[in-house]
């Protein structure tokens, strides 16, 4: 069986769950449960904490995991990504008081307070910056008025916690991260590769799936070069006769972000009928 780690709290627990839903996988119902056995696909999910997950998968224990790349490079476990997920998009930053302006230099000899101490520990090193580094479990917008730190590093979504706390960015952003599969560092083609090849297939299809949408739409065949320019798909559209001579009925896959542009240009050049509709799943 396949050992997968899951995230069981947090930002990246349901949206971890619902794309392995989506890839044909059992999920657990109940928040409480820690394992869960998929006998028809011979998977076995651990729900841990995401930041213990790279832990895990780096000692070889478990073969694949679900996690932030923040978080794998905190670990320091020697993990590597697989696949990007598309989801828990953020950026990791150092913030300080809106008062003045900071430069990374500017920490040198400050107190840093962060969730992510290697992280921001190993950043620092590499802009050559000696700075102390406190270590906090949560709600590190606060250390700074609560005096335990001049700075901090952390986690930034749509920035809400830093305007609320009077804090502004500064820096290069340390990482940009988003959930990620994980597997050992060099471990593609060791036990379990066909196995570890399907599951990531199959979270690859999910992914993009939720990226495209099939656009499907009839046109004169007179237009159809210029509407193929507009919808040219992956490889190329499927085109396909109507009943009613000189028309055609094109299908291709589209940028979900590019949709209604598309859309919008294929209804002024002449194309009639242009439906949008979801992609569950895919493989390319
Ligand atoms: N707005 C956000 N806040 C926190 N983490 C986020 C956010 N957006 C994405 N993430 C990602 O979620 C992961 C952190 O998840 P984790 O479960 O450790 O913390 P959390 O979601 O803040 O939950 P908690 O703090 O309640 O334990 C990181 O990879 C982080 O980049
Ligand atoms: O930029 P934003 O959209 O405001 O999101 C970022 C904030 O969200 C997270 O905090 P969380 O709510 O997880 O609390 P915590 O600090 O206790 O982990 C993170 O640590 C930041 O504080
Ligand atoms: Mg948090």
């Amino acid at each position: 069986m396949l050992r997968v780690a899951v995230p069981n709290k947090g930002t990246l627990s349901g949206p971890a769950s619902e794309m392995l839903a989506e890839a044909g996988y059992r999920q657990r119902h109940e928040a409480r449960d820690l394992i869960l056995i998929d006998p028809v696909n011979e998977v076995e999910f651990f729900f841990l904490r995401p930041k213990d997950i790279p832990i895990y998968v780096g000692s070889g224990e478990l073969d694949l995991g679900i996690t932030g790349r923040d978080l794998a490079l905190d670990s320091g476990a020697p993990v590597e990504d697989r696949l990007s997920l598309g989801f828990g998009g953020s950026t990791f930053r150092y913030a300080a008081p809106a008062d003045r302006e900071w430069t990374i230099g500017d920490l040198a000899g400050k107190r840093v307070a962060t969730s992510y101490p290697r992280l921001v520990q190993d950043d620092l090193a590499g802009h050559g910056v000696e700075a102390e580094v406190i270590r906090l479990d949560g709600a590190v917008e606060i250390s700074i008025q609560l005096g335990v730190a001049e700075a901090i590093g952390d986690v930034v979504g749509s920035g809400r916690t830093l305007r609320q706390n009077n804090l502004v960015a500064f820096g290069e952003p340390i990482c940009q991260s988003e959930a990620v599969l994980i597997q050992r560092a060099a471990s593609t083609g060791s036990d379990n590769e066909k196995w570890k090849a399907q599951l990531t297939a199959r979270l690859q299809g999910v992914v993009f799936a939720q990226q495209y949408m099939m656009i499907d739409y009839d046109c004169p065949r007179s237009l159809l070069d210029a509407a193929v320019d507009l919808t040219p798909g992956l490889e190329s559209p499927t085109v396909a006769p109507l009943a009613e001579e000189g028309w055609v009925a094109v299908r291709a896959m589209v940028a979900r972000k590019e949709v209604n542009h598309t859309m919008d240009a294929l209804a002024e050049l002449g194309a009639k009928a242009v439906l949008a509709s979801d992609i569950r799943s895919c493989r390319l």
